[in-house]
């Protein structure tokens, strides 16, 4: 049973996200990326890969609604740097959610299924984000609009498998083996992706590269 979110406040109409096409399979990487680094990439990749995705939508966040903002960078400036890092064709960069009026990503979510009902489309977020899903609004809604591809992070993995929100969706995981079908799947249905680790985190890279990122 899915649970409709109102959108009427959002002006959804005028939104612009990136093209797609009906039938198409398509990964949507939310993210503050502040700055972008390799283990995006390497999470990117992958899911293009394992589940057989058509695009990947990299879509910067402005401001992720449980972090603090102080010092986070302009959505612009984010999203240059990513448009800089993202290689490829089949990766677009978007940050329609300024547009849209939200930060939470139900909302989000809810808006493109709504406007694209024959595209497939997958939500792909980091383990530490698993770990703490059940704070996030309307979480249990958010499986029920689309599938979730999780991908593994360093010391993340038990954390994020023994979290309040895995357990109480634990009967809707996907085995990897699956991957490919993932987009194909009626929500409920999530996975954690066994990839490439990396250490690299956005964190770190602000406390090596101040002077670089240039906060404002
Ligand atoms: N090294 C990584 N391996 C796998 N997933 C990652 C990695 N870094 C970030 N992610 C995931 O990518 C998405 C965007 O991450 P985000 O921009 O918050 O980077 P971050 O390095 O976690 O940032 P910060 O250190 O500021 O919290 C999130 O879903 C996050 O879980
Ligand atoms: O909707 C929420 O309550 C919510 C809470 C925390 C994070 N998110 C989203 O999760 C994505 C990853 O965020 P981050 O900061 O870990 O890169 C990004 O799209 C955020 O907007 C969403």
């Amino acid at each position: 049973m899915t649970r409709k979110i109102p959108l009427q406040s959002f002006g959804s109409l005028r939104v612009k996200t990136p093209f797609c096409l009906p039938g198409q399979r398509i990964g949507v990487m939310g993210g503050t990326f502040n700055p972008p680094h390799d283990g995006h990439r390497i999470a990117a990749e992958a899911a293009m890969k394992r589940l057989k995705l058509d695009q990947v939508w990299w879509l910067i966040t402005p401001g992720n609604p449980l972090k603090s903002h102080n010092g986070l960078s302009s959505l612009a400036g984010r999203m240059d740097l990513v448009r800089a890092f993202a290689h490829g064709p089949k990766m677009k960069i978007t940050g329609f959610e300024r547009e849209l009026g939200t930060r939470y990503t139900a909302g989000t979510l809810s808006f493109l299924t709504r406007r694209y009902p024959a595209v497939r489309f997958v939500w792909i977020m980091g383990a530490d984000n698993l770990a703490y899903f059940d704070r996030w609004q309307h979480w249990r809604h958010i499986a029920e609009i689309m599938p979730i591809a999780v991908v593994d992070r360093p010391n993340w993995r038990h954390a994020a498998l023994s979290s309040p929100a895995a357990r109480a969706l634990e009967r809707y995981r996907v085995p990897e083996s699956e991957a490919a079908s993932l987009a194909d799947r009626q929500p409920p249905a999530w996975m954690l992706l066994t990839i490439r680790l990396s250490g690299l985190s956005s964190t770190a890279l602000r406390a090596t590269k101040p002077a670089e990122l240039g906060a404002k």
